[in-house]
């Protein structure tokens, strides 16, 4: 029997792709993670969407999509899409987010950004009343590789929230840190509960060498979370 989790991710998915997606879209961006494979599944259910154009966010994505059969395109040959749908590591009240768990966030954003509608998709752990409080493992900020200690150095002086840790993100099957689908490396800055991450946001990214931060401030139209109990549960702006 699947867990909790598994079925919260698959009955948030199935919802928000029954809700947002019509055949009418052209173009609709395909996030990245472990719950959008759950909303792609819903899509092959549904042949009346398989002419629509997928953007894939990720080396994982464009393989759902073309495994699936779908039509791939790419954000700069569909610079508008009609709707984004992409899980998230914790949302909170205002439907900001952190992203960047599986170090997809730049191509994430992009998609999302080029989207009219961009849709989250999630189970009841991500949801939050502040971010930092359930996703413990840091705000992911992609750096270019040469850049990573002048980054790690300038988190802890120049910011006006320090973090109370980073570190470099390092890969479980290769030796050395992850690298990002775009040849980068990622830090997770641990800062405890954010009160602010549009500040922290735009702070961070003033950084040299910092390339994206997996905070998506004010970006979100809905979240869909699938709940323990069964049901999902939406936070709407
Ligand atoms: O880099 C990864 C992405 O931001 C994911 O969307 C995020 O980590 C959520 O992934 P999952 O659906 O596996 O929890």
């Amino acid at each position: 029997m699947a867990s909790a989790v598994e079925t919260g991710k698959k009955l948030a998915a199935y919802q928000a792709v029954n809700d947002y997606i019509t055949p009418e879209h052209k173009v609709v961006g395909i996030g990245s993670g472990s719950t959008v494979v759950y909303a792609v599944e819903r899509i092959l259910q549904r042949p009346e969407l398989k002419n629509i154009v997928y953007v894939p966010t990720s080396f994982q994505s464009k393989l759902l999509i073309i495994e699936g059969g779908l039509t791939l395109g790419s954000v700069d040959q569909f610079p508008e899409i009609d709707v984004t749908i992409d899980g998230a590591d914790e949302v909170d009240e205002q439907l900001n987010a952190i992203k960047g768990g599986g170090a997809c966030q730049f191509q994430e954003k992009v998609v999302a950004e080029a989207a009219k509608k961009f849709v989250i998709i999630a189970d009841y752990r991500k949801k939050s009343t502040k971010l930092g409080i359930e996703w413990t493992k840091g705000v992911p900020i992609e750096v270019v590789p040469m850049a990573y200690k002048g980054v790690m150095k300038s988190l802890e002086t120049k910011l006006s929230l320090k973090p109370q840790k980073s570190t470099l993100r390092m890969a479980v099957n290769k030796a050395g840190p992850v690298v990002t689908d775009n040849g980068n490396f990622v830090i997770d800055a641990h800062f405890g509960a954010i009160e602010d991450p549009t500040s922290l946001l735009k702070e961070i990214k003033l950084l040299t060498g910092v390339y994206e931060v997996g905070l998506f401030c004010n970006m979100a139209e809905i979240a869909y979370f699938g709940e323990a109990d069964g049901t999902v549960s939406t936070l709407k702006k």
